[in-house]
C-alpha cells in the first residue's frame, strides 16, 4: 500500500519535518485481531522499525492503547528500557509522565458495581464476555454469532444505563466502560506538546483513534487502517500495510538525516 503515490509522498514530506513524533495504536494495527486478546502480537518489523525511529535525533514514538500499560509492555515486550513513550488505558497510563491510575475509592466501587452487574446479565449468552483492566472492564463479543452479539450489546446497554457517571468507549467488537474520563486524542496532544514536535503521524484502526485524529492539523498525518469513517487524511488496507508504511517512513528519515 505503500507503493500508493499519495502516502508515499506524503510519509516523504512528513518525514522532513525538523522533529517528527510518530505514535501507533497496537491492537488492529500493529497487531492483527485475534479473537484472544492475550495472544495479539505486531507483526515482525513494526515495534523494530518504531524503535529505530525513535533512536534517530529529534525523533521520538510512541504506542497509544486501550490496553492497560503492564499489558501492552507485556505483548509488545516494550520494558523500562524501550525508547518507546507507551500510553495505556485510552491515556490514563504514560510510561513518560508517569501518570498514576489509581481510582478513588467511589470510581473503583463504581466499576465494581457495573462489573458485577454485567456479569450477571451477560450470562447464558454465549460468545459474550468480560475483559477486566485496572482502569476498565471491556464486554467482548468477537466470538459471539451476530444475534448473539446483539442480545449481549441489548443486556449490557440496559446496565449501563444505569450508571450514566461512567464513560463508555465503544470499539471492533467492544464495549468499554471506564470511570475515568479520557481519550487517546488529548494524551497524544499532550505528548506532542511536551516534546516540543513540528508533526506528529498517527496510525489507528478504530473509534477511539478518531479522537487523536481530528485533533491532527495540516503538517501531521493521519493514517487510518482499515474500514469506516474516519477524519484521517490517509487510508491503509491493515496491519501489513502499516508495517510497510512504517519501514517507508524510517526510511526516508534516515535518507534526511544522511542529507540525501
Ligand atoms: O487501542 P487498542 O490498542 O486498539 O486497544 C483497544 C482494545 O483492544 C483489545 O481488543 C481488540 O483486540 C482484541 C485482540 O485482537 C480483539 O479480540 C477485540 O475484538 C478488539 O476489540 C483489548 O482487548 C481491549 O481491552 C482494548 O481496549
Amino acid at each position: 500500500m505503500t507503493s500508493e503515490p499519495g502516502l508515499r509522498a506524503a510519509l516523504e514530506l512528513v518525514a522532513r519535518s525538523p522533529a517528527l513524533l510518530v505514535a501507533s495504536d497496537f491492537d488492529g494495527v500493529l497487531a492483527p485481531l485475534v479473537d484472544d486478546p492475550m495472544t495479539s502480537r505486531a507483526l515482525p518489523g513494526t515495534l523494530d522499525d518504531l524503535c529505530a525511529l525513535a533512536a534517530l535525533p529529534s525523533t521520538y514514538a510512541a504506542l497509544v492503547s486501550g490496553r492497560d500499560l503492564a499489558t501492552l509492555a507485556q505483548l509488545t515486550g516494550q520494558g523500562a528500557d524501550s525508547p518507546l513513550t507507551l500510553i495505556g488505558g485510552h491515556g490514563a497510563q504514560s510510561t513518560r509522565a508517569d501518570i498514576g491510575i489509581t481510582l478513588s475509592e467511589t470510581e473503583q466501587a463504581s466499576l465494581d458495581a457495573v462489573t458485577v452487574a454485567l456479569h450477571a446479565a451477560l450470562g447464558g449468552v454465549p460468545g459474550a464476555r468480560l475483559e477486566l483492566k485496572p482502569t476498565a472492564t471491556v464486554l467482548h463479543t468477537r466470538t459471539a454469532t451476530p444475534p448473539d452479539a446483539a442480545e449481549a450489546g441489548r443486556r449490557a446497554a440496559e446496565v449501563l444505563a444505569e450508571h450514566p457517571e461512567l464513560t463508555v468507549l465503544r470499539g471492533k467488537d467492544v464495549v468499554e466502560v471506564t470511570p475515568l474520563v479520557v481519550d487517546k486524542g488529548s494524551a497524544l496532544a499532550a505528548l506532542a506538546r511536551a516534546l516540543d514536535v513540528d508533526a506528529v503521524v498517527y496510525f489507528g484502526d478504530d473509534v477511539t483513534d478518531e479522537n487523536v485524529f481530528i485533533r491532527l492539523t495540516p503538517a501531521d498525518l493521519g493514517i487510518k487502517v482499515g474500514l469506516g469513517a474516519t477524519h484521517a487524511a490517509q487510508r491503509v488496507a491493515g496491519p501489513p500495510d502499516v508495517a510497510a508504511a512504517l519501514t517507508a517512513l524510517r526510511l526516508a528519515r534516515q535518507l534526511r538525516d544522511a542529507g540525501a
